[in-house]
């Protein structure tokens, strides 16, 4: 079904179950407003730990907190009503074994309302997942360049290129034999990402991977143009939104430093005597 003729959210089974079909579609969101942008036009809409260097200004996800992630998947779920919410675990607050994700991951989704959580990782993680899944916390997997492992990967790199593709390929067999219903490859070769996404059972989610995978996902403002700091190769700018702010805001200060606004329309009179059309 498309994500226009759905009424209600999809689960995680759903999800599952347009492997080789119909590319899902998904993007990241904040806050309300962006979520109920996007409602009617993604399958799923992800609560991305991206969060704290789009919105926060952090250097990276690293300092992406429990508290930060919850404040945002609350303010995403009001602004769906078709759409699965899936929220990032952030760095610190899972890695430590199972038990600790699933007290995290379960804080998440009856705080949040989350359908999923995402966590990072692969072979290592694969037991995690399972405990989790086990206990009724759906998981879409994360793996190739994995942000928050920037300081052992060594920088935002390609991942899984010549010998390296093995590994990766364990990966994915590891995360979606644990039970993960969906996997997110990021920045690996396409040539990879189509051999990955042949051999898994589940949807892959490609963001700088490969037209072929089962889906795709980009960070909404690297792709409306609002996220300026850096532009990954695999961001397509559909708007120039962060460009025509400016442009708006400078011509506001135009207008209060030359006393064009407010006008008369933005004003109220001293009188309830008003014109037709006039609001209180
Ligand atoms: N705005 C934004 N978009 C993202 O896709 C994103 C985030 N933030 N934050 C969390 C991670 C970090 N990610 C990244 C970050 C950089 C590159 C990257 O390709 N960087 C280029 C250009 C860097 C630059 O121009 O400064 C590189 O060559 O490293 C890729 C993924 C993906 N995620
Ligand atoms: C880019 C996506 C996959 C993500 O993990 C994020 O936005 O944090
Ligand atoms: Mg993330």
């Amino acid at each position: 079904m498309s994500a226009t003729a759905r009424k209600t959210a999809p689960l995680p089974d759903d999800i599952r179950a347009r492997k080789g079909g119909a590319p899902l579609v998904s993007l990241t969101a904040y806050t309300t407003p962006m979520a109920q942008m996007m409602d009617a036009h993604c399958d799923f809409v992800l609560v991305g730990d991206s969060v704290g260097m789009v919105l926060h200004g952090l250097p990276s996800t690293l300092g992406v907190t429990m508290e930060m992630m919850i404040l945002h998947g609350k303010a995403v779920k009001r602004g769906l009503s078709r759409a699965m919410m899936v929220v990032d675990m952030p760095f610190g607050s899972y890695e430590e074994g199972p038990e600790q994700a699933f007290r995290n991951a379960a804080r998440m989704m009856s705080e949040t309302g989350a359908g999923a959580v995402k966590l990072e990782g692969g072979v290592s993680m694969a037991p995690t997942i399972a405990f989790l899944v086990a206990r009724g916390i759906p998981v879409m997997a994360h793996i190739g360049l994995t942000p928050q492992s920037i300081n052992t990967l060594g920088g935002y790199k390609v991942q899984g290129r010549g010998d390296a593709a093995q590994a990766l390929m364990a990966d994915a067999h590891a995360v979606a034999g644990a039970g993960a219903f969906a996997v997110v490859l990021e920045k690996v070769p396409a040539s990879l990402a189509d051999k990955v996404t042949e051999a898994l059972p589940v949807p892959t989610i490609g963001i700088g991977a490969s037209a072929g995978c089962d889906g795709q996902i980009l960070v909404v403002d690297d792709m409306l143009g609002l996220f300026t700091a850096f532009k990954p190769k695999f961001v397509k700018r559909y708007a120039t939104l962060g460009e025509q702010g400016e442009a708006a805001i400078a011509a506001y200060a135009d207008d209060v430093r030359n006393r064009r606004f407010p006008g008369p329309e933005h004003v109220f009179a001293d009188t309830t005597a008003a014109k037709p059309g006039d609001k209180a």
